[in-house]
């Protein structure tokens, strides 16, 4: 029998591919900046975020992490971070639902000092539930488009006391991560579970955001007709200049084969596109949690329901048609059977950036409540990171020509 490398330690094949984290890990056991600070991490527990626990730790943390979806918890993971000192888990395989809720509670009931989350369910948590307080709490950084927008609404609300620095809206984080991760990710897992090929298929893709764009655009470099719907009319013209073919749910529903959701929004898909699909389409989601296809609408239309194997679910409507939904609408990057989440090498700078974001709360200047973004040099520094592993060189500005971009006058420089 092959002896499998990552048997003891489910991280050991993604260290070699995390650099970036590798980088900060090593300065950061120097300096330990995170040394008598507990940090919270809620993420999908998979490889990749134990390697971002892990540079916590190393670089000073005690960090209590748990799960921001029950459908994306990896045993092996958390077996070995919880075995690791300096690391608690709150969160195991097949938990549900109210499981996590509950272990959210324990961990934000040992008082964190920062917050590093996914989605800001943890975040959320402190204002919801009475017992808790965000009394000591540094801050919170958050590295997802939809937990961004909860803690503006939290803001907008008057609710948000603490700093919350904005990681997805960092160019290093959403240039990368939301297009190319999630965008690979997204496809790969749809042809691995469906053993289906995209080239010649009409995909429709809701949303046209970071992550809609690069599902669409890769669909369509593989060779898929592709049809993206939108609600923001600069986006569906950004779509429609890309030359995807922009169209209201009502009427892609009815030419789309493989719709994948990536909105952030809820019931995109719904009873009225049910009614429209053709026999045989797929939906899968890749947006915001299991909220974008109307799934238990579907489910109560449905005349049958069956597994058809592990993440297809097919809803055999009354008229005949079939309906396959993956993952249970669920993001089927994260929680599909095949799924391993993003590349490493997108993760890598994308926690490098929350690793920052965390280490800023802690060490640097006090900041308001409210919603901030990741300062400019703090992205620029993951840049440079990622540039020297990937052993790339760049050119410099020379002293003409800074002179000349921060000159109005300009005569007299050439
Ligand atoms: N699966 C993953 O691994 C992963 C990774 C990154 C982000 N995300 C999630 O993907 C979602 C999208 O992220 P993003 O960065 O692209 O956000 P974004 O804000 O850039 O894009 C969302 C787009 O959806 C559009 N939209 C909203 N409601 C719509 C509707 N009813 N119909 C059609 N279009 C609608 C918006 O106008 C916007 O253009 C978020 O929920 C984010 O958290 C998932």
């Amino acid at each position: 029998m092959v002896e499998r490398h990552h048997a003891e330690d489910p991280l050991a094949r993604l260290r070699d591919r995390t650099p970036v984290l590798r980088t900060l890990a090593e300065a950061g056991a120097e300096d330990l900046p995170f040394e008598g600070t507990t940090v919270a991490v809620s993420s999908h527990l998979e490889p990749k975020t134990g390697i971002f626990i892990e540079t916590l730790r190393d670089a000073g943390a005690e960090v209590l992490c748990t799960a921001n979806d029950p459908g994306s918890v990896h045993g092996d993971v958390v077996a070995h971070l919880d075995a690791e000192p300096g690391i608690t888990a709150f969160a195991e395989p097949g938990m549900s639902v109210a499981d996590l809720d509950r272990a959210h509670v324990e961990l934000l009931d040992r008082g964190p000092d920062v917050l590093a989350t996914d989605g800001a369910e943890l975040l959320a948590k402190l204002y919801a539930e009475p017992e808790l307080s965000t009394d000591g709490v540094i801050g919170c950084t958050e590295q997802t488009t939809s937990g961004v927008s909860r803690a503006r609404a939290m803001a907008a609300d008057g609710v948000l006391d603490v700093p919350v620095f904005a990681v997805n809206h960092t160019p290093m984080k959403h240039w990368f991560d939301n297009v190319h991760g999630t965008g690979e990710s997204a496809l790969t897992n749809v042809m691995i579970s469906t053993n289906t090929i995209l080239s010649g298929r009409t995909v429709v893709v809701a949303g046209y955001g970071y992550v809609g764009r690069g599902v669409a655009t890769k669909a369509r470099a593989i060779g898929a007709d592709t049809v993206v719907t939108e609600v923001d009319p600069r986006k569906a013209i950004r779509a429609h200049m890309d030359g995807h073919r922009v169209l209201p749910m009502d009427e892609a529903a009815e030419v789309g084969e493989l719709f994948v959701t990536a909105t952030g929004n809820c019931r995109v898909l719904r009873g009225r596109h049910f009614e429209r699909l053709r026999d045989g389409a797929t939906l899968c989601n890749v947006g915001h949690r299991d909220v974008e296809i109307a799934v238990p609408e579907l489910a109560e239309t449905a005349a049958e329901v069956a597994e058809l194997e592990e993440g297809i679910t097919r809803y055999t409507l009354p008229d005949g048609r079939e309906i396959d939904v993956l993952a249970e609408g669920k993001l089927v990057n994260l929680t599909g059977p095949y799924s391993q989440g993003h590349p490493a090498a997108v993760m890598d700078s994308t926690f490098g950036a929350m690793f920052l974001a965390a280490r800023e709360l802690v060490v640097g200047a006090e900041r308001d409540p409210g919603v901030h973004q990741l300062p400019e040099r703090l992205d620029k520094d993951i840049a440079r990171l990622k540039l020297d592993a990937l052993g790339v060189e760049i050119d410099s500005l020379t002293d003409l020509q800074q002179r000349y971009r921060d000159a109005w006058r300009r005569d007299d420089i050439v």
